[in-house]
């Protein structure tokens, strides 16, 4: 298995391009199904977890092609790649496929628009709570499907005629019960209002897409919204956002390190609450013509507390990434995780750094240390693993970080883009 060794202490000065977000694509690659015509996305990130929907989505018959270089595009740039679901050959996500990744659970929404019936495995995804899939399910049924469990497996059925448009309250804010049930409500009978909505920019970025398609959308990037089904959908072209969460860890390794990085084709407004806090810290940020530039030159990071919350709040994938940040700072932080119920499992590793850091329920408190020391540490999961790097790029001596496929599910060359940029980071094989 792959690792990651680094070793701290080299400020990050320099620029690095954002890749595209992994939680649009996702999605994006996901509302194929919704049409038998040709689906085009431009900067999708090459990720693990990018490839691991293709074989999901070639399962059920999509054609999927990735496109080479044009004119004008730098070679770091995201894919460009078609999808075209011409026939839709099986309704089937089976557990091997579906099991490694929470995402892939969503292709019960279009296939139950599409083709009337889903038997998808109970999704994987990252161990940060227990996950469960009963709003995806409440909203299927406002609309209609007739749902089953069996064996493992959510078996659903549309009414004869399809699905049929409802209002649906959700309970609680959910990014992929809300994605999922936007999709389907696209090819419903009639109007569907989905209320409490999440209204994360990815959300944006496919409900903008399902309008390219053909759907009729209103209130886009609001806690309401309205769809008008239609008979069908068709192809599009659309580009996948810069990824806000990788723009938001590479600030913070820039805040934990000093230095002064560029954050190429980051978008601010999509993780201003995080930047804010960020200032707070002590860091400067400055927006520029295509990006934001992260500066920390000499002064201590103050301790900021903050606490998780649904877009526009503070991102719980942030948070890992952030409690690394407080490790060093001037004094005592808090940190509240309200979204995920098991999302602390960076603690005990940044512990290995020496870091101090007590949890208790929802709440950690983080007493920050002059200094941390390079440590052996576990990845656990794709985000506690970023936070992993980050404290070894401030601690003194070597860090080994074990386990990195779970980063290679979400960051898009990571060692490359850090050294880039002065950071003494690199892949060990094997
Ligand atoms: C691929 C992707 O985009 N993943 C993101 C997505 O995950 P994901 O879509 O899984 O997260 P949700 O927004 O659904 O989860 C929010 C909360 O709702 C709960 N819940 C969710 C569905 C359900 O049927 N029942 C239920 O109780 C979850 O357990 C969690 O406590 O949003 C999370 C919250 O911003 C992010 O951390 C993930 O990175
Ligand atoms: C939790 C995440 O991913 P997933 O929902 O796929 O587990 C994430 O992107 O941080």
């Amino acid at each position: 298995m792959d690792r990651i060794r680094l070793v701290g202490g080299n400020p990050l000065n320099g620029e690095i391009v954002i890749s595209g977000a992994k939680n649009a694509a996702l999605p994006l690659m996901i509302a194929s199904l919704l049409t038998d015509e040709p689906l085009v996305l431009s900067n999708v990130p090459r990720l693990a977890d990018v490839k691991q929907l293709e074989r999901i989505l070639e399962n059920h018959g999509v054609d999927i092609a990735v496109h080479g270089r044009r004119r004008g595009e730098s070679d770091g740039g995201g894919q460009r790649m078609t999808f075209h679901a011409a026939d839709i050959v099986d309704t089937t996500a089976p557990y091997d496929l579906v099991s490694k990744m929470r995402a892939s659970f969503w292709v019960i929404g279009p296939l139950l628009a599409r083709c009337h019936e889903a038997r998808v495995s109970l999704p994987g995804g990252c161990a940060i709570g227990t996950r469960p899939v009963d709003l995806f399910l409440f909203g299927l049924k406002e609309l209609g499907a007739e749902i089953d469990i069996d064996d493992g497996y959510v078996v659903a059925k549309a009414p004869k005629g399809g699905l049929v448009g409802a209002r649906i309250v959700f309970p609680k804010v959910s990014v992929g019960a809300t994605h999922t049930l936007l999709m389907a409500a696209t090819l419903a009978n009639g109007t569907t209002m989905i209320e409490n909505a999440a209204q994360e920019p990815e959300i944006t970025n496919v409900a903008e897409c399902l309008v390219a398609m053909g759907a009729k959308i209103s209130g886009i990037g609001t806690r309401t919204l309205t769809i008008e089904g239609v008979e069908k959908l068709h192809g599009a072209n659309v580009e996948v956002i810069p990824d806000r969460i990788e723009t938001g860890t590479f600030a913070m390794a820039a805040a934990m390190t000093g230095g002064d990085v560029l954050l190429r084709g980051a978008r601010p407004e999509h993780l201003q609450a995080a930047l804010d806090i960020l200032a707070k810290t002590g860091v400067d940020l400055t927006p520029e013509a295509d990006g934001v530039r992260v500066r920390r030159n000499g002064n201590g990071i103050l301790p900021v507390d903050i606490e998780t919350q649904p877009f526009p709040g503070f991102p719980t994938d942030l948070q890992a990434q952030f409690m690394a940040l407080m490790t060093m700072s001037q004094g005592t932080s808090h940190v509240r995780e309200t979204i995920f119920e098991n999302r602390y499992m960076h603690v005990a590793e940044l512990a290995r750094f020496g870091a101090d850091i007590a949890v208790d329920g929802q709440v950690a408190t983080i007493r920050g240390k002059d200094k941390l020391k390079g440590a052996q540490v576990m990845a656990t999961d794709l985000r506690a693993s970023v936070s992993l790097v980050i404290a070894g790029l401030a601690a003194k001596g070597e860090t080994v970080v074990n386990r990195i496929y779970h980063l290679d599910r979400g960051f898009e060359r990571l060692e490359d883009k850090l050294s880039r940029c002065g950071a003494e980071i690199e892949r060990l094989a094997g």
